[in-house]
């Protein structure tokens, strides 16, 4: 999407074709800042450290990974090596081994010599692919914004939580897309965007983006949300995902499963934008079988923010010597979500549903 009129992803493949750019997401939206992965090692630091997150573009920048990979050793033992350390950066979102495992599988029946090409040319199609996807996503779900323009005066107010938007992925975002569809279509629309604790990927990076779009939008509290449905504040909300298991739990940041419940319970309609390599189809029960990672205690006891006179610092928010925990990611029963909204179209999050739009999948 565009940033002061230029358009950027968040990740790309530098003019020399190797060296792999992507934003810092770690210093915005204080400071736009570029840097290069030159090695597998750098993919796997900026997953780990979340320098790029959002299960899209994790599983891409995973792809690269891959590619630097073949580049310091197209052998057999290392295209091994580089597949499971890169697996290891995070342990949620179901794109880091979709794409990994693709990657390995392609490369592994070609001879060394062939593998640096095919690597950076099968994680450029991964790329590109993404964003299509992340555009259809939009259209399917402009229409869910469309139905709800109708029925009432006003902008359509969509709560958020989290990024799932192009930060999050190539381009054009997942529970985003649809945002972005209707605003370019004149639709009027407002966001209400949590601002996601302890990391505030909502304030920080989801009003940064909307803010560089011109879709209005107010950060909220995270646990503003109930309350505003409650008023009547809400009309949709559209989140993203990391993992959607074969029956339609959903898996996505830390308080989801909170907003859905608050939505629930206030007949508020309650979508997840999802692309379908965040689809596990081997797993059922989400909240048993999918691994939710627990980040540092820092994350969580302290916050970077800009000071008065511009400086960039970490304070700490939580009285010394108390403990406390990180869980990053929580899980919504799809009982409890409206609809999926996927690049082949919107359908009920359940095993039914999800056959209906990719009967391919069928036992
Ligand atoms: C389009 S996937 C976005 C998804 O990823 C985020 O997690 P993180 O920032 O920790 O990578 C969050 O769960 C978003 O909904």
């Amino acid at each position: 999407m565009k940033v002061q009129g230029k358009h950027y992803r968040p990740i790309w493949l530098d003019a020399d074709g190797w060296r792999v750019r992507i934003i810092d997401q770690t210093r915005l939206p204080f400071a736009f800042e570029v840097t290069t992965l030159e090695t597998s090692e750098d993919a796997a630091r900026a997953i780990r450290d979340m320098l790029v997150r959002g299960a899209p573009l994790i599983g891409v920048t995973a792809a690269y990974g891959m590619a630097l990979a073949m580049r310091e050793d197209p052998g057999d033992a290392w295209l091994a090596e580089a597949h499971e350390r890169l697996m290891r950066t995070r342990p949620t979102a179901i794109n880091l081994r979709w794409a990994l495992d693709d990657m390995r599988m392609r490369l592994r029946s070609l001879p060394p010599a062939e593998r640096v090409d095919a690597a950076y040319a099968r994680a450029t199609e991964m790329a590109d692919e993404d964003v299509e996807i992340n555009h259809l996503i939009g259209r399917h779900g402009l229409a869910l914004i469309e139905e709800a323009a109708r029925a009432k005066e006003g902008p359509v107010n969509i709560l958020t939580h989290c990024n799932a938007g192009w930060l999050a992925t190539c381009d054009w975002g997942t529970a985003t897309s649809p945002i972005y569809h209707a605003h370019d279509a004149g639709i009027p629309v407002h966001v209400w965007v949590d601002e996601t604790r302890p990391r505030n990927q909502g304030g920080h990076l989801t009003a940064w983006e909307l803010h560089n779009h011109g879709v209005p939008h107010t950060v909220v509290v995270d646990n503003a949300g109930g309350h505003l449905m409650q008023h009547g504040d809400v009309d949709l909300c559209f989140v993203g995902t990391d993992r959607v298991t074969a029956t339609g739990d959903v898996c996505n940041k830390i308080g989801t499963y909170l907003k859905a419940l608050a939505a629930k319970d206030n007949g508020v309609p309650f979508y997840v934008c999802l692309p379908s390599p965040t689809i596990d189809w081997t797993v059922n029960d989400g909240i048993a079988e999918i691994p939710i990672e627990e980040r540092a205690a820092t994350e969580v006891t302290h916050v970077t923010g800009l000071t008065d006179n511009g400086h960039l610092v970490q304070a700490r928010v939580v009285s010394p010597g108390s403990r406390a925990a990180n869980p990053a990611f929580d899980v919504t029963p799809g009982r409890l979500v409206s609809g999926l909204v996927t690049e082949r179209g919107v359908t009920t999050a359940s095993a039914a549903g999800l056959l209906e739009l990719f009967p391919e999948r069928a036992a």
